[in-house]
């Protein structure tokens, strides 16, 4: 089957509309403001309404206060949070919402235990481990790490770009791909030739 397509950190609604147009299953929100995505939920707002149906969009936290995430939901109708930090499951579940959890892999981590801890995720997000920032760094890790049996769908993130997700998608068999560095010109600008070849990648391999 072929893989879903997440495309994150769009903050401005030209660019998400043409992601949506170019076939983006998903569009990712940064409500990070350390991250050079970061969108104000105002934009966020204009981004949501302009969307065409069927089009989910997620919203991306980082150990955010609750009330950050409480006050997004108040305004938004996010389809799906993306919980990117160290929340525990208890945290992630507080919202009543549908989640996805992220974890940052390496060497020694234990996927199918966080597996477990975060049963009612709706699919665990698998990101590079980097001591530089929590996520959106364009870093890759070893997909050897990833057990074959994962529990729960398995969204593969982390340096991937249009030259190497088909081998991502082929090799690894993800449920979805999530991508933000690899289609960008320069940090948090997307660059929708790189957008229309990612997509297309990941179609191709099938
Ligand atoms: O995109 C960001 O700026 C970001 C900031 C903080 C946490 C996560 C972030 N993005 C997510 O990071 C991964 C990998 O991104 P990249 O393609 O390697 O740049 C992806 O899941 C994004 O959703």
């Amino acid at each position: 089957m072929t893989p879903r397509i997440k495309i994150c950190g769009l903050r401005d609604v030209a660019s998400a509309k043409a992601t949506a147009v170019l076939g983006a299953d998903a569009i990712g929100l940064v409500f990070y403001e350390p991250s050079p995505r970061h969108v104000s939920i105002n934009v966020a707002h204009e981004i949501v309404a302009a969307l065409p149906p069927l089009v989910s969009t997620v919203g991306l936290f980082v150990d955010a206060d609750p009330a950050l995430v409480e006050g997004v939901l108040r305004t938004l109708p996010l389809d799906l949070l993306q919980f990117h930090g160290d929340e525990p499951p208890e945290y992630c579940r507080a919202f009543g919402r549908p989640y996805i959890k992220a974890v940052r892999v390496k060497p020694g981590l234990d996927l199918l235990e966080l597996a477990d801890r975060y049963a009612d995720a709706r699919g665990l997000l698998c990101d590079a481990y980097s001591s530089a920032a929590p996520g959106g760094t364009g870093e890759r890790f070893d997909w050897q790490l990833l057990p074959d049996n994962l529990p729960m769908p398995l969204i593969l993130s982390g340096g991937l770009r249009p030259e190497n997700v088909g081998e991502a998608c082929r090799t690894v068999r993800p449920w979805a791909v999530d991508v933000s560095s690899g289609v960008e010109s320069s940090r948090g600008v997307k660059d929708l030739a790189l957008v229309g070849r990612f997509i297309a990648a990941v179609r191709q391999a099938g």
